[in-house]
């Protein structure tokens, strides 16, 4: 499949006189492939913007290569730009112009044909609300504007920094569906978030960006199962023998954490053998379930960002939690 968005061991140094140099990216490496919505997850200040800034020429990197639609940038911007719709800073809107007059403008001024406003509208669910000014509108209604202005181009791949930031969970949901809709049209859509749940049910694959670099990727489903380490839940028929079976899997090397009800295990390769291991000792299971990740948890180990009981994380601190600070497939 060809990718459409390629960057390898791109590094930015911010320098300021105050903070000294602070490294934004670190050999920070991302491929998205054609027809994919891809979700790009980091903590605040892990370097999304700066990537996605680099990639459109907004800001010049220290070193690395990145390329758009197979093309390299920023030597070949002026060539893939038409093809490339971005809103990486929320763009601003005349407040006393209506969307249709907003988009108009933006259609004139980049030798769009006239049609496509209605087109873009009629895409984003603006339609019956074009003719209203644009300070009537809600903060949902403003990003559809922002994404329209963004379609009028009819761009192959759609780069949006924090698309749902703000919106209600309604206005999350139709941002979501809009995104599947356009991937549905063959368009590539990158999308930064911190929003997990929404990665989740909206990305077919996803980036995870920790103080600048990668730390995981690929597909959604993979990341998950690469993450889950192995654990299974069990249960038994007598709750009350769960002591027991807990000491027998400890005595086999099986990580074991117990519950009133059931026992969580970690590291297990073959649950098959959990089950023959506890009916070895005269104890029978009734339930034994791999326990996959959701994105969340994933990502707060990965990024080192679960919240400690007392402790409060400060802005860029890097801590380990857990065993994994590095993805299996990791830059
Ligand atoms: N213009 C700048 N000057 C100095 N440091 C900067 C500048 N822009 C970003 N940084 C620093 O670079 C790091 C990465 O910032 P960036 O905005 O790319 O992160 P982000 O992942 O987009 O965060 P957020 O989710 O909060 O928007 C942060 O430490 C930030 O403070």
């Amino acid at each position: 499949m060809p990718a459409v968005l390629e960057i390898e061991g791109l590094r930015k140094t911010y320098k300021s006189r105050r903070r000294g140099e602070r490294h934004a990216l670190d050999g920070f490496d991302m491929r998205v492939d054609a027809g994919q919505v891809h979700g790009f997850l980091g903590p605040n200040g892990s370097g999304k913007t700066t990537t996605l800034r680099t990639l459109l020429g907004l800001i010049r990197a220290n070193a690395g290569q990145m390329a758009l639609l197979g093309r390299e940038v920023p030597a070949a911007l002026p060539e893939v730009a038409g093809q490339v719709g971005a809103i990486v800073e929320s763009p601003q809107f005349f407040p006393h112009f209506s969307a249709r007059d907003t988009l108009s403008l933006l259609a004139g001024a980049g030798n769009v044909a006239p049609r496509r406003v209605d087109e873009v509208l009629e895409l984003v669910g603006l339609r019956d609300r074009a003719g209203e000014r644009v300070k009537t509108y809600s903060l949902g209604m403003k990003q559809r504007l922002a994404v329209a202005s963004a379609l009028l181009k009819d761009p192959k791949l759609l780069i949006l920094d924090e698309p749902a930031n703000g919106l209600d969970p309604g206005g999350i949901r139709e941002m979501r569906t809009l995104m599947r809709d356009l991937a549905a049209s063959g368009m590539t859509v990158v999308l930064s978030s911190h929003i997990l749940g929404e990665i989740q049910l909206i990305c077919d694959s996803v980036t995870i960006i920790s103080l600048g670099r990668r730390v995981a990727f690929g597909p959604v489903e993979e990341v998950l199962a690469r993450y889950s380490g192995g654990a299974v839940r069990v249960r038994l028929e007598a709750a009350t023998d769960l002591p027991l079976a807990a000491e027998t899997l400890r005595r086999s090397g099986v990580q074991v954490t117990g519950y009133d009800d059931h026992l969580m295990l970690a590291g297990v390769d073959k649950p098959a053998t959990v089950t023959r291991l506890l009916a070895e000792h005269g104890l029978y299971v009734s339930e034994l379930a791999p326990v996959t990740a959701d994105l969340e948890s994933v990502f707060l180990e990965l990024t080192a960002t679960a919240p400690v009981p007392g402790q409060h994380r400060q802005v860029d601190e890097s801590r380990k939690v857990g065993g994994h600070t590095q993805g299996g497939q990791s830059a």
